[in-house]
């Protein structure tokens, strides 16, 4: 049995994140790089990302399985309580990214760190792009993701180019909610597919190690999967045929300040504690069983 599938069954004693012993003797895991993110991708086994925005529950989740821990800018909805992310400043995310880190630091981690580049960072040039996400690697990223089609390709392979790991994001890209005039499923209409298709296979061109699908039909999302060669797919209410998923931590922990989106499910149903919630989600997505048609209505 791998010790993946050693991680606690929702209710089992919590794990213990500061001092790094795992418990029941379980070995310590391997840390997730772009090296092994490309394996699991070829092997099929599923990449479980959560978000996290402190020290606490990053440490947390890393202890429970996940494989990626994101610094999503939704901290902006989740901590801050707006009602959009594009006020998220380049500085609050490096707060985050380095509260983040400290965490994963102290708790002989092994999940890998990916940071958001927030609303204006990277929008004027491929040099801003390189600048901002410099400033989330020295707070600790170990991968930068940047939302956007075509426009952003050039900004993904200058960064690749000087060894900073990617992850692009495609499909509901909430920076632009104004401009898209809602979180709205993307992709439904057959050249907007086609035009995903075209901007995903170009951005692994460009060197992406991975790619966010958000809102994106189901079928849509694993065409696209299918025919990445190297990047894996991370989806978020993009159904099931995806390399990956991702949920905000506060989502599947059953708590929104508005309304909950139709692709969350509450861990917290069934669970005793948080790390069992963790271990929860981790395993559902391992096995398949995350998300189901509940889930994913598009
Ligand atoms: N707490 C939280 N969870 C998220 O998943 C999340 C954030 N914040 N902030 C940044 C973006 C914004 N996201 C959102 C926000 C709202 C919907 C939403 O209301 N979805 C509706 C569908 C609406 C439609 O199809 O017209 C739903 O019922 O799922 C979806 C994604 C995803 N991200
Ligand atoms: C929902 C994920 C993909 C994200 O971008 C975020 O949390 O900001
Ligand atoms: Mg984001």
């Amino acid at each position: 049995m791998s010790d993946r599938e050693t991680a606690p069954k929702s209710g089992a004693p919590a794990v213990t994140p500061y001092g790094g012993n795992r418990p029941n003797g379980e070995p310590k895991r391997k840390k997730v790089t772009v090296t092994r993110l490309a394996q699991m991708r070829a092997e099929g086994e599923k990449i479980a990302v959560l978000t996290a925005y402190d020290a606490t529950f990053a440490a947390f989740a890393d202890a429970a399985g996940v494989d990626c821990v994101l610094v999503g800018d939704s901290l902006g909805m989740v901590c801050q309580g707006r009602s959009s992310t594009v006020s998220v400043t380049l500085e609050e995310m490096r707060y985050h990214t380095q509260c983040v880190a400290q965490g994963l630091e102290r708790h002989a981690s092994s999940a890998l760190l990916i940071a958001d580049l927030p609303y204006g960072s990277f929008h004027q040039s491929r040099e801003q792009a390189f600048a901002s996400a410099v400033v989330l690697m020295q707070a600790g990223a170990q991968m930068i993701k940047l939302e956007g089609g075509g426009w952003t390709v050039e900004i993904v392979a200058f960064l690749t180019e000087r060894g900073i790991p990617v992850c692009a994001h495609l499909g509901l890209t909430p920076q632009t909610v104004a401009a898209l005039g809602g979180y709205k499923v993307q992709g439904r209409l057959p050249e907007e597919a086609r035009q995903m298709k075209t901007d995903a296979l170009a951005l692994e061109a460009a060197g992406a190690s991975l790619l966010v699908l958000e809102m994106v039909p189901a079928e849509l999302a694993s065409s696209i999967t299918q025919e990445l060669k190297t990047c894996a797919t991370i989806g978020i209410g993009a159904g099931s045929g995806t390399a990956g998923q991702v949920l905000v931590m506060h989502d599947m922990l059953g708590m929104n300040l508005g309304r909950m989106a139709k692709f969350v499910r509450n861990f917290m149903d069934g669970a005793t504690s948080i790390e069992g919630a963790f271990a929860a989600y981790v395993a559902a997505v391992k096995e398949g069983s995350f998300p189901d048609d509940k889930q994913h209505a598009w």
